[in-house]
């Protein structure tokens, strides 16, 4: 130890030189958010801007030369940014929880740690407190790359006046937990019935003795862990460390490249950014080739469609609702011509909103 000290010292001093340097210039940047709130309170207008947020983090990123590397400029700025949000007005958040919930990780990767965080038992509890004024946005899971769609977001969002203004995706890595770090004296695993569908090779495989049963999250798993010794939960790194769990095995999950998409929830519009995504729901008459037309106009306007998915309308009459993300901001020339053409001749038509793409 003595012996690096000299070594040290000199750019330890360097550190200190120019932390004070990025104090001054954080503040100052601080001032000019402050100075931007109060013009926003002046014309109530929000004063979160993703889109902005994605022009700042975009424009450092081309700027940067390194070592600092591109997702590490992006969590600096994040923060930077949440910060500023923060000053401007505190802003409160709903995600599904309990705390230790993938959602909650979506929601900071999305919106970093300066927000006031709401827990919400239930999806239908974030959007109600969206909708109630209770939060300003909520984040939700709308699709996993291994057990496809989160079907009631789905269908909360045909009937919620929210629209989409955001999405975060992010990897899934499950983890084994109990309170020891082994297998010992335990009869039984717990998790959210994704999470368990996504671990299910691993648990045939590895822990066949163990009974399964589905709770309301990983984070009800960990807790129900963490209260009792028999129990193992499948949950993440961030629940481990929040319950005080050990990890038993790592990375249990079936598919290694596991993802979830969450969408965030609000009543605010996203201006474009060049970089974004819109998602509508659809409806057609139950006749032959409708959804061949329905589709046509957005292929005459070279509208790429990223994703297509089908919900029951629930009229017994083998109806749906097609739920389509397309590449671009619904006011971009395409995407407004094809449109336009939709709604003469689509059965139903709701554009959930236009967003800037996950980065
Ligand atoms: O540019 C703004 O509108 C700001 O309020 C500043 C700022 C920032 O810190 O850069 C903060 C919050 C917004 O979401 C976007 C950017």
């Amino acid at each position: 130890m003595d012996d690096e000290q000299p070594a040290l010292q000199p750019l330890r001093d360097r550190i200190d030189l120019i932390d004070e340097q990025l104090l001054a210039l954080l503040n100052q940047r601080a001032g000019l958010a402050l100075e931007i709130g109060a013009i926003k309170k002046h014309f109530k207008t929000p004063i979160f801007r993703p889109e902005r947020e994605l022009l700042v983090f975009t424009r450092l990123q081309a700027l940067n030369q390194g070592p600092l590397q591109t997702e590490q400029i992006a969590a600096i700025w994040r923060e930077i940014m949440a910060a500023s949000r923060a000053l401007e007005k505190p802003f409160t958040a709903a995600f599904l929880g309990p705390v230790g919930t993938y959602s909650e990780e979506a929601l900071h990767q999305y919106s970093g740690s300066a927000v006031e965080a709401l827990p919400c038992p239930s999806i239908d509890e974030v959007f109600r407190a969206v909708e109630a004024g209770a939060a300003k946005i909520g984040i939700v899971p709308i699709e996993n790359s291994t057990e496809g769609a989160v079907s009631r977001t789905l269908d909360l969002l045909l009937d919620s006046s929210l629209r989409l203004t955001g999405e975060v995706v992010l990897p899934i890595q499950h983890n084994l937990l109990t309170r020891t770090g082994t297998l010992a004296g335990v009869s039984r695993v717990c998790a959210h019935a994704q999470a368990l569908a996504q671990c299910q090779h691993w648990l045939a495989l590895h822990a066949p003795q163990l009974e399964r049963q589905a709770v309301a999250s990983n984070a009800v798993a960990a807790q129900l862990a963490a209260e009792d010794a028999s129990v193992a939960a499948i949950a993440s790194e961030r629940a481990a460390t929040r319950y005080n769990l050990a990890i038993v095995q790592a990375m249990i999950q079936d598919d290694p490249h596991n993802r979830t998409r969450f969408v965030v929830i609000g009543e605010q519009a996203c201006a474009p950014t060049g970089r974004d995504q819109t998602a509508l729901i659809l409806a057609v008459k139950n006749v032959a080739g409708a959804v061949f037309r329905m589709l046509e106009p957005l292929a005459r306007h070279g509208v790429s469609m990223t994703r297509f998915e089908s919900r029951p309308a629930k009229s017994g009459a083998w109806e749906y609702y097609f739920y389509i993300d397309l590449a671009g901001h619904y006011a971009d020339a395409p995407l407004a011509a094809a449109f336009a053409e939709l709604e003469q001749s689509a059965a139903f038509i709701k554009i959930l909103g236009s967003y800037p793409r996950a980065h």
